[in-house]
């Protein structure tokens, strides 16, 4: 079965909840305490889609203003940015345009773009409407998804969604999207955690 590597990076304002998507898709985990992120970090994790396994090499990136110039560093040769935002919160819906006009000008232009408006789980609270995010992505041709990763709701599905993005013909995403032959199929694997 062929592997295909994965580069992603997670874009978005502090507090959105990228690093708790990031946990629980490789880990099935919440961490209501967890730190906010210093600098970036890594994780990979490996899914079988159709016939082929990707690896999703995993950038989560931190949202913390002083944090924003290195931005470039992890959507660079990325085949697929997500960028969050919070449902509860209208100013990170703005933060989430300036990530998108940004990698327009800076990032690669292949890249897949998912926008995930996290925290559904407090719809109470909503400050952005859903049908407004998802226009906005259908105009930018964006993947787009509510997600809670508190209770796990729609956070594989992001992922599902960039891989059915993702051409199938060997090399198509340059240095992001590697394919190579595997001789026995791997699971899962992590490096850092958040
Ligand atoms: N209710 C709820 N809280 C969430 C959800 N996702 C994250 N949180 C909480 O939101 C806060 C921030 O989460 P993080 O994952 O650290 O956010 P981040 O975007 O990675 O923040 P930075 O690392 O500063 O960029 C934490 O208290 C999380 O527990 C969610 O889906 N629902």
């Amino acid at each position: 079965m062929a592997l295909r590597e994965l580069k992603v990076c997670l874009l978005g304002d502090t507090g959105v909840g990228k690093s708790s998507i990031v946990c629980r898709f490789v880990e099935d985990n919440f961490d209501p305490n967890i730190n906010p992120t210093i600098g970036a970090s890594f994780m990979t994790k490996t899914v079988q889609y159709q016939n082929e396994l990707h690896k999703f090499l995993i950038w989560d990136t931190a949202g913390q203003e002083r944090f924003r110039a290195l931005a470039p560093m992890y959507y660079r040769g990325s085949a697929a940015a997500i960028i969050v935002y919070d449902i509860t919160k209208e100013e990170t819906f703005q933060t989430l345009k300036n990530w998108v006009k940004e990698l327009r000008q800076h990032g690669p232009p292949e890249i897949v773009v998912a926008i995930a408006g996290n925290k559904c789980d407090l719809s109470d609270a909503r400050e952005v409407p859903e049908k407004d995010a998802k226009d906005y992505a259908d105009s930018i041709h964006a993947i787009f998804v509510e997600t809670s990763a508190k209770n796990a709701i729609n956070i594989d599905e992001v992922f599902t969604e960039i891989s059915k993005r993702i051409p199938v013909v060997d090399g198509a995403g340059g240095s992001s999207a590697r394919s190579f032959k595997l001789g026995r199929q791997t699971s899962e694997s992590r490096r850092t955690c958040c």
